[in-house]
């Protein structure tokens, strides 16, 4: 794709949002090096803004996210959009829901992606943010929006906003960026305590009511 690289500065404000939020993922060790990315749709257009491809995620500023149309196009920026542009813009395009996008490398949930087993609910926390358990996608290769149907196919219907792309990593969704991040926290935390639970035995279930009870309660009731 031949980018049309401009600096024009639209979208500043969210651009600059978009790429603070990046750093969520290094400070959660979500991320190595450059790998994974943020996105979020604008409001009221049809548009996103989406992490430059292999940009440092140290000093990530405004002018290291580009904006993009649905088809995956770059409308504003300097920097050519991530390796996934056309994942994230498929997903935007088939699940207007979706207002924020997150992809990750983080290490335990990408061992279950490697080994394309569904990480089970059997946590009260798994009932709380993804109502079951979190799913396993397609292999699906890079640079196309293969890996956005895969995303599609796996969540459309599901409750979850995560899944583990097999040998691959996680993409989340969100109704907004921010929530998205929150998705992948959760991701790998849950990942890992599961692991560690099957270290000493076999994690018991959760039974399908209670995981709608809690499911209902988190997303209604929990919080301010
Ligand atoms: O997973 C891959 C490549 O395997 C990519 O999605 C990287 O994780 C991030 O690529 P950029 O967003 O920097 O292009």
């Amino acid at each position: 794709m031949t980018a049309t690289l401009t600096e024009r500065g639209t979208h500043r404000a969210q651009r600059d949002s978009v790429a603070r939020l990046h750093g969520e993922l290094t400070r959660n060790g979500l991320v190595t090096w450059t790998s994974g990315n943020v996105s979020e749709r604008v409001p009221g257009e049809d548009l996103f803004v989406i992490k430059g491809s292999g940009v440092p995620y140290d000093g990530l500023s405004w002018e290291g996210i580009t904006v993009c149309d649905l088809d995956g196009g770059v409308v504003d920026g300097v920097r050519r959009p991530s390796s996934d542009t056309d994942a994230h813009a498929y997903v935007y395009r088939h699940m207007p829901e979706v207002h924020g996008q997150v992809h990750t490398h983080s290490p335990y949930a990408t061992a279950w992606a490697a080994r394309a087993e569904e990480i089970p609910c059997v946590l009260t926390a798994m009932a709380d943010e993804f109502g079951g358990a979190i799913p396993v996608g397609p292999f699906a290769l890079i640079g196309d929006d293969s890996i956005g149907r895969g995303v599609v196919a796996t969540l459309r219907g599901s409750r979850s906003p995560a899944v583990l792309m097999r040998n691959h990593g996680v993409f989340t969704v969100g109704a907004s960026a921010r929530d998205a991040v929150k998705a992948a926290v959760m991701t790998e935390d849950v990942a890992r305590t599961v692991h560690l639970s099957r270290q000493l035995g076999e994690p018991l279930p959760i039974s399908p009511g209670h995981v709608d009870a809690l499911y209902a309660r988190y997303q209604n009731v929990y919080g301010q």
